[in-house]
């Protein structure tokens, strides 16, 4: 199937069709979500916390995003990639996050790149970068990269007043030429609130079933990340378990000598190469 567009996603929204979006970080991952059918995906800077093992995704460099967008890209030639610029690789100034967001096309060839925050410094850089000819995903809501503000990972918009102002965030970040906003960690009337009011693909993460289309972490849903689990995740597979049960298969068969069955895991070499082999060993004596 060919690669999705911004038409597509538009389309998608007007005909009421769903958008599926998941993030990768590597190359087999990205193969199979594009053998999967999967719209759009996203290389985000939890890629710190699911790939890396930190605890938060402050430390995640460029060149950890550029290295890693290329490899999914690798993996899925035909699927739009989203890069996800991490923490101060956009915050100082117009400049520097065009600079940024250049990488991300031009070492990695992603198809859009996506920014944290909903406030006037933020809409300066999505107008920058938009006017650079990059397409920008807005996030908006739990955006973890001001995590030391909001006191952790927690839902957002829960009040009224909170609410009204994650509907005027979205409205700035679609002014300011975002192509799609993502919404993480609200009710769902907020989810649905934003949607109704916007003119660009609303995605959502625990943002409701209101929403243009779902995102979630892939590690996640498929029960692999287990330090903990955000309470919009739905488990579909339990992938950690069937490897760690496949590691310890591995382990007892190598420990009793019952791997590799020789003959059958083995490289085979000729009868008179094993004589002549053996008479070579012989005559070195
Ligand atoms: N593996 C993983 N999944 C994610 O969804 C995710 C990351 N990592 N890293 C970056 C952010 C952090 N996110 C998180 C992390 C934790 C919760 C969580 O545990 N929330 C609790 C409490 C919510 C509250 O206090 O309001 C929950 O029960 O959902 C939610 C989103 C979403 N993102
Ligand atoms: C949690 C999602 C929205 C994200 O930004 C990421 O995966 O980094
Ligand atoms: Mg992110």
């Amino acid at each position: 199937m060919a690669k999705k567009t911004i038409h597509d996603f538009n389309q998608m929204v007007a005909n009421g069709e769903k958008i599926v979006y998941l993030t990768a970080y590597d190359y087999l991952t990205a193969k199979m979500q594009e053998k999967a059918g999967v719209d759009m995906i996203l290389v985000g800077d939890s890629l710190g916390m699911v790939s890396l093992g930190y605890d938060t995704t402050f430390p995640v460099t460029m060149d950890d995003m550029i290295r890693h967008c290329q490899a999914v890209r690798r993996g899925a030639p035909n699927t739009f990639i989203v890069g996800d610029m991490p923490y101060m690789s956009y915050q100082a100034s117009d400049e520097q996050a065009i600079a940024n967001a250049g990488r991300f096309v031009k070492e990695a060839l992603v198809d859009a790149i996506k920014l944290e925050g909903g406030g006037p410094m933020i809409a300066s850089r999505i107008k920058a970068i938009q006017q650079a000819g990059i397409l920008v995903m807005g996030h908006i809501g739990l955006t973890p990269q001001f995590m030391g503000q909001i006191g952790g990972y927690k839902a957002q918009g829960r009040s009224a007043g909170d609410a009204l102002k994650l509907v005027n965030q979205a409205k700035l970040v679609e002014e300011a030429g975002a192509f799609s906003i993502l919404v993480e960690g609200v009710p769902s009337a907020v989810g649905k609130a934003i949607t109704e009011r916007a003119g660009i693909p609303i995605l959502g993460i625990g943002a409701g079933p209101y929403t243009h289309g779902q995102l979630l972490i892939y590690a996640d849903m498929v029960g692999f990340y287990d330090n903990f689990t955000p309470k919009f995740v739905k488990k579909y597979a339990n992938v950690g378990e069937i490897l760690t049960n496949a590691f310890k298969a591995y382990a007892d068969e190598v420990r009793q000598g019952q791997f590799p069955i020789d003959g059958e895991h083995t490289y085979k070499m000729k009868e008179e190469e094993v004589k002549e082999f053996l008479t070579l060993l012989e005559s070195q004596k």
